[in-house]
């Protein structure tokens, strides 16, 4: 390492202090700092260079190129089929068809699945949040002790003309009742090349510096899938990247970042698989009176409409005490993880 990067090492070693970061406990508002010059949304680990950090801390995400393994990649692909196939039942499973398909008749493999979540009970796909080379990266993000919140493994269909296969620019954090902000970071993993036309992520860079926006359904002609909000009102002038990978290659994004992805024009599917991480140290917070107050309830019909619960179901901000906690094989890393997830998303519990 040069001199210089040696140099900014220290520097931000003394900037990275602890006291330096003050949580704000607003539930709609981002995290407040009382040095401006501190490192706020990276810690050093040795791992990331100090260019790494400030790319990161400037931008709210980082690319690393091949950082999963062909072979781990080709098992969780053979899982997913498997799940399609209905050869495999996983307790808690989310399965999404796309809207133009949502209506049609079965189809018994992965041309009817866009998107797979809460994968937490199946061992084979679960391996992806726990691998140790991922976890590496996570960890200069939230910091050592590492919850695993949400899963994905994204299979974006070919898109039938009505470009419903896009995702709206969006901010997860719109998605999540917890914070802070800053100590939450998503794992995005290319199951194959993606490229601008089978619809890559495409990223907003800065974005992650701003708030947490209103989000609702876009107003787009052929519809848009069923809980996929859009950021209400952003800078169509921002400049934005779009993220081509290669299989294996991973991104690393802050949950402010501004991001979306893009029609899939080729007949194949684009397959991702992702996991959202947060600092054990995250609290969940009340959700009412803020720009989530229109998510939330939207999980609150559906959990009414699925599951027959009622006006009993409350959308609560509750310290879970029933996770598991599972232990891996990774210095000072753990990951909690609740077997009812709709608690870690949304922390419904019938109240009494
Ligand atoms: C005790 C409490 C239980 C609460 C359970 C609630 C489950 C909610 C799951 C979704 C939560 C989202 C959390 C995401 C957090 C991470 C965010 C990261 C960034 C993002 O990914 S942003 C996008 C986030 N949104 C989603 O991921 C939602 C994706 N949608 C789905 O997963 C499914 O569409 C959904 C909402 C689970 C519904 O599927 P399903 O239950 O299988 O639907 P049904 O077959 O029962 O049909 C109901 C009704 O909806 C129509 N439908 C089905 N799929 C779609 C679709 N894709 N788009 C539009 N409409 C759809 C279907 O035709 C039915 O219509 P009817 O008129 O016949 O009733
Ligand atoms: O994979 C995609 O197409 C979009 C994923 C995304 O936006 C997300 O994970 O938040």
């Amino acid at each position: 390492m040069s001199r210089a990067a040696d140099r900014l090492r220290v520097v931000l070693n003394h900037l990275d202090r602890p006291g330096a970061v003050r949580a704000s406990f607003t539930s709609g508002q981002n995290v407040s700092y009382h040095h401006p010059q501190a490192l706020r949304y990276t810690f050093d680990t040795d791992l990331l260079s100090p260019e790494q950090r400030i790319a990161y801390e400037e931008d709210g995400f980082i690319l690393i190129k091949n950082l999963v393994s062909e072979e781990d990649i080709d098992r969780f692909r053979a899982e997913f089929e498997r799940i399609c196939k209905r050869e495999v039942k996983v307790p808690g499973l989310v399965v999404m068809r796309d809207v133009a398909i949502a209506r049609s008749e079965f189809m018994p493999d992965q041309k009817a699945v866009s998107k797979l979540q809460d994968f937490q009970e199946d061992p084979e796909l679960f391996r992806y949040c726990a691998l140790p080379q991922i976890l590496k990266y996570v960890e200069c993000f939230t910091g050592p002790n590492i919850m695993a919140m949400h899963t994905m493994l994204i299979n974006k269909p070919p898109d039938a003309g009505k470009k419903t296969s896009r995702h709206p620019m969006h901010q997860d954090l719109h998605y999540f009742p917890f914070r802070p902000a800053d100590r939450i970071v998503c794992a995005w993993t290319a199951m194959e090349r993606v490229t601008r036309q089978n619809g890559c992520l495409v990223v907003l860079p800065g974005s992650h510096r701003g708030a947490l926006l209103e989000h609702d359904y876009p107003e787009w002609e052929g519809g848009v899938n069923k809980m996929y909000h859009g950021v209400r009102n952003y800078d169509p002038t921002h400049p934005r990247v779009h993220l081509e990978m290669e299989k294996g290659d991973t991104v690393f994004f802050h949950p402010i970042l501004i991001h979306g992805s893009g029609m899939n024009q080729t007949p194949g599917f684009r397959k991702a698989i992702s996991c959202h991480y947060a600092s054990a140290d995250c609290y969940y917070i009340d959700v009412q009176g803020t720009t989530q107050e229109n998510i939330a309830k939207e999980v609150h019909e559906l959990a009414e409409k699925k599951y027959g619960v009622d006006d009993s179901v409350t959308f609560a901000v509750r310290k879970t005490t029933g996770g598991h906690v599972r232990h891996l094989n990774f210095s000072c890393v753990f990951i909690v993880f609740f077997t009812v997830v709709r608690r870690i998303v949304y922390m419904y519990y019938l109240e009494q």
